[in-house]
């Protein structure tokens, strides 16, 4: 098998999207450190890797891919037969397609709006604009309030089992958990047993070990 590598940074929330992924299938790989103080991500060779300048970006033999949940697609998918499924086959992988659609069009545009205004902003010694918070912080309950009620029906958002559609969650909640956006979470109590449910897997324990800066 050739060597799989994650061209990433530790503080890039898509980049630990790919890594829970290959932690979940306990498959081994190359961590490839892409300094994005200096712009590395905006140069060659990385823009060979990925043209949009992002992180992550993967290599699997001959195989590049880019976007962090193309590439936890294209993993779950190749390395069924490795570790925790995160797909499901046959119908049922419809609805685990929805709800992967929905926390990329529905939750992830409030979360990543919020991540920004209370995690990153504050890093970078950039001003929270109190009244975007507002705001982003009504759009996501409208999205959580669904999510209730989803999870009031089923487990995990795609069925019985935790897959991609929950793990994709992973980066934004570990960004948002220690913020004043944690209430709204908490105020819905399957979302918040959700959250302590799929925040506490070891695969993601991995991912929090490797970032943790030494
Ligand atoms: N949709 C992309 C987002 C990639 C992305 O925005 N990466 C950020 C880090 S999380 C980045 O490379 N930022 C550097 C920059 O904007 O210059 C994915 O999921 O892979």
């Amino acid at each position: 098998m050739a060597v799989l590598k994650v061209h990433g940074n530790p503080i890039s929330s898509a980049t630990w999207r790919v890594l829970a992924c290959l932690y979940e299938k306990e498959l081994d790989f190359e961590f490839v450190m892409v300094d994005l103080r200096s712009g590395e991500h905006k140069k060659e060779p990385f823009l060979s890797l990925n043209p949009f300048g992002l992180v992550p970006a993967f290599e699997d033999g001959d195989l590049k891919l880019f976007e962090s949940r193309a590439i936890t697609q294209y993993i779950a998918h190749t390395y069924a037969d490795k570790g925790t499924p995160l797909v499901i086959p046959g119908k049922e992988m419809a609805t685990v397609s929805v709800w992967m659609e929905v926390e990329a069009q529905q939750y992830d545009p409030a979360a990543l709006k919020l991540q920004f205004e209370l995690a990153i902003n504050p890093l970078l010694g950039i001003q929270t604009d109190a009244a975007v918070v507002e705001e982003y912080e009504h759009k996501l309950a409208k999205v959580l309030d669904v999510y209730e009620a989803r999870l009031s029906q089923s487990k995990y958002l795609g069925g019985d089992c935790f897959t991609l559609a929950d793990l994709h969650h992973l980066p934004t909640l570990n960004y948002l958990m220690p913020t004043q956006v944690r209430k709204i979470f908490d105020a819905r109590p399957k979302v918040s047993a959700w959250v302590a449910d799929i925040s506490s897997r070891p695969a993601w324990c991995k991912v929090l070990e490797m970032i943790k800066p030494k």
